[in-house]
């Protein structure tokens, strides 16, 4: 099934964590690596998190700059990309950022998990697709979404919703920044939660590049999915 470009882009400390121990949102970055996010943003078709990062961070997803914006709608496009919550029980606020600010399309990826009357309130705000028992589906997922159009498809986090895309073999680059800080705590998100691979299993990549960035670094590695 053909599925979108899909990468990740992530922020993470020394130590590889992407948030403290309380999931409290942490600047790793500086000014270059957000104007860095926010082009890729406008370049991409859509952009998803998980449903655990609208609860810890609230982000809207929306492209930045003026500039960026303009020349999408030049182009024809929206001037947002397709924003995407993976969410399989239908938590997301309704008073959540991404669905109050920006134009353009929003999707909410439930599970059949999901509560009814959280769904059909959802419809009102965005459009839901629903695949998967319990949790989300999301080699469906992003089979539905290369169906409606969406070929490029940048993965903002967090944590569990990376793993359960490289588990399945779903991603294919990853962009990580490494900022100048250590952040600790066993029970701090890292840049790939979940389960663990076996030996046996781990994803193996190839490195694109290692590019020295304000007082850190931005390693872009490609998976050799089989
Ligand atoms: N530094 C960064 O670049 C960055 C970026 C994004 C998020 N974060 C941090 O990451 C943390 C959030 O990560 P998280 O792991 O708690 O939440 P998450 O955003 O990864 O969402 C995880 C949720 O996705 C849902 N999900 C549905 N189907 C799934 C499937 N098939 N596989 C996996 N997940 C599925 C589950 O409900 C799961 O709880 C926050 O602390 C946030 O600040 C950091
Ligand atoms: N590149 C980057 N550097 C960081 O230091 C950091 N903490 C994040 N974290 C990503 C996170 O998901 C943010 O919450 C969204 O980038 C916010 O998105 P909005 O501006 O609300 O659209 N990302």
């Amino acid at each position: 099934m053909p599925t979108p470009f899909t990468y990740i882009n992530a922020a993470m400390s020394i130590d590889g964590k992407i948030s403290t121990r309380q999931r409290c949102q942490v600047r790793i970055s500086g000014d270059v690596d957000f104007e860095r996010m926010d082009e890729l943003r406008a370049s991409s078709d859509a952009v998803m998190v998980g449903i655990g990062t609208v609860l810890a961070d609230d982000p809207s997803l929306t492209v930045k700059s003026d500039e960026k914006r303009a020349k999408r709608l030049a182009k024809g496009l929206d001037e947002n990309p397709v924003r995407i919550v993976v969410d399989s029980k239908a938590r997301i606020p309704t008073d959540a950022d991404i669905l109050r600010k920006g134009a353009g399309k929003i999707i909410i990826a439930v599970s059949e998990s999901a509560a009814f009357d959280r769904v059909e309130s959802l419809r009102k705000k965005a459009m839901v697709i629903m695949t998967g028992g319990d949790q989300v589906d999301l080699p469906e997922l992003l089979s539905v979404l290369d169906e409606m159009g969406i070929k490029s498809l940048m993965v903002e986090g967090g944590a569990g919703l990376n793993w359960g895309l490289v588990k399945n073999g779903l991603v294919e680059e990853i962009y990580s920044f490494i900022g100048n800080l250590i952040i600790g705590g066993s029970n701090a998100p890292t840049l790939i939660d979940g389960d663990g691979f076996d030996e046996a299993d781990m994803p193996t990549c190839s490195l694109i590049s290692a590019e020295k960035m304000e007082d850190g670094v931005l390693l872009k590695w490609k998976l050799k999915n089989s």
